[in-house]
């Protein structure tokens, strides 16, 4: 493209293009893993971080430059000690949590029959049927996202 010669047009473009005048979101990926008698794999939030005490699927969020997947086998190898083949991950939806952090999670699925976790920091965790899940207190986007979810 043609470099635009005014001045005043190239001040309000660079105001516009400007990343802090973007409003920006937090991209979050988590997943909704089953074992052999389709459980989920649910844990607890520590009690000092955003949602604290509340019940969520593994995962976190998406550094710069990474892409969805990568960072959610990161994220529970980091967590759980699970390794995950990244070509397994199956879009389970998304939802979107309004705040100071703009919040999209992105939720996958896996089945996992033989999957021993282990909880990397110290996090309770636990495997439990869908009606089971919905008794907990859950964070906002989870108890949404797992209502979406077929049995
Ligand atoms: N991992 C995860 N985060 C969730 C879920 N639901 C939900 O609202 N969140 C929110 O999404 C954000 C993800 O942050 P995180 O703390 O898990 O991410 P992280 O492990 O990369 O960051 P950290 O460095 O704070 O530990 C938090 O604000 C968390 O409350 C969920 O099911 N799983």
């Amino acid at each position: 493209m043609r470099e635009n010669s005014q001045p005043e047009v190239n001040a309000k473009w660079a105001g516009i293009l400007n990343v802090e005048n973007i409003p920006t979101w937090l991209p979050v990926v988590a997943l909704a893993l089953r074992d052999g008698a389709g459980r989920l794999l649910l844990q607890q939030r520590a009690a000092d971080k955003h949602h604290g005490g509340l019940w969520e699927f593994p995962g976190g969020k998406v550094e710069v430059s990474e892409k969805p997947r990568l960072a959610l086998v990161r994220e529970i190898d980091e967590e759980l000690g699970l390794v995950l083949d990244p070509d397994r991950l199956e879009p389970a939806g998304f939802a979107e949590e309004e705040g100071a952090r703009h919040i999209v999670l992105f939720l996958y699925s896996a089945n996992s029959p033989n999957a021993e976790p282990v909880a990397m920091d110290g996090q309770q965790w636990g495997w439990f049927q869908l009606d089971e899940a919905s008794q907990l207190p859950l964070a906002p986007m989870d108890r949404e996202l797992l209502a979406r979810l077929s049995p």
